[in-house]
């Protein structure tokens, strides 16, 4: 039996990675009140695994999330161990009976909001927006009459006695949310062929060309990136780290490699997992860093002291 965290409550986006990720055990899932109580669960023990959101297709990361992996300082053993991807769609809900001229209060989490502003600016222009700690929260807070309307998952619709006065209003159709499955005790599954590494980079500040550098630990590997943002350490104005996913997984000599390039050249490298791409998606390996060019070279040069 895993026992598994997620952000909840029930009819979360959250909750939907879980079940798709988990279906025997979604049942039986905490839903936590917010992303740091679910990575707190985990990392306190009291779950096996934790689903959490990462980024969304129109809005770009989790802001919670991103932070709550990085509290746990140089490693805490937290790992992504899979990633889920859920196509979400939007629905205004509200109580039996509430109509869309009587709205004035709106309430969701912000990346709800941030992916349908356009539709609440031209439908719903003067109803304040409250930020909600998720979807499915806001949903249940109408329910409880606090307020007139929530924009959330159809599903969460049934769990709080809402009905949908309006359905689709995301501005953009077809968006998509990552999740990520976490787990602690170092664990990272084994390579599959079609894997992603994430990792947090430091570099020294005022270090002219000390991006480049890191970006050639990869580029020299024959490595992929699929994803680079930048974002404030929190330690002062111009402080940055680097997000980074990267197109291998950890059990890869190109990969460990890059890795020791990274360790000796940044202030500091934070791994967060090596995982399974939800894609499939095989990884193009250049003949020059596949593992048996690494073995050859390695063997060559040992050959040179006449070994
Ligand atoms: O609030 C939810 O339902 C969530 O699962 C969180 C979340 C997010 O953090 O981006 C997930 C998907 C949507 O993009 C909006 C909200």
């Amino acid at each position: 039996m895993t026992r598994i965290a997620y952000l909840g409550p029930a009819g979360t986006f959250t909750e939907q990675a879980t079940q798709q990720w988990a279906p025997e055990h979604a049942a039986d899932a905490w839903p936590a009140p917010s992303v740091p109580a679910a990575i707190a669960a985990l990392r306190e023990g009291r779950v096996d695994a934790a689903v959490v959101p990462f980024e969304n297709s129109v809005e770009g990361s989790v802001p919670a999330t991103l932070q709550a992996l990085l509290e746990g300082g140089d490693d805490d053993g937290v790992r992504i161990t899979a990633e889920v991807h859920v196509e979400v769609q939007f629905s205004l809900l509200v109580r039996p009976g509430t109509q869309l001229e009587d709205v004035s209060t709106v309430a969701s989490h912000p990346h709800a909001f941030a992916q349908t502003r356009d539709w609440l600016t031209t439908h719903l222009p003067t109803a304040q927006q409250v930020p909600e700690a998720s979807t499915a929260r806001a949903a249940q807070a109408v329910g409880e009459g606090l307020y007139d309307a929530a924009v959330a998952a159809p599903g969460a619709a049934d769990a709080y006695g809402l009905v949908p006065a309006v359905e689709h209003v995301a501005d953009r159709e077809g968006a998509v949310t990552r999740f990520v499955v976490l787990r602690a005790a170092h664990e990272v599954p084994a390579p599959t062929g079609s894997d992603r590494t994430t990792l947090v980079a430091l570099i020294w500040q005022n270090k002219p060309g000390a991006l480049l550098e890191l970006l050639e630990q990869f580029a020299t590997r024959g490595i992929d990136l699929s994803r680079l943002e930048s974002r404030p350490t929190g330690g002062g104005l111009g402080e940055y780290c680097f997000w980074i996913d990267a197109d291998a997984h950890l059990a890869e000599a190109r990969m460990r490699e890059a890795l020791t390039g990274l360790r000796r050249t940044c202030r500091g490298v934070r791994f967060l997992g090596s995982y399974p791409r939800a894609d499939g998606r095989p990884a193009a390996v250049p003949a020059h860093a596949d593992d048996e060019a690494y073995a050859e070279a390695q063997r060559w040069v040992e050959t040179l002291t006449g070994g």
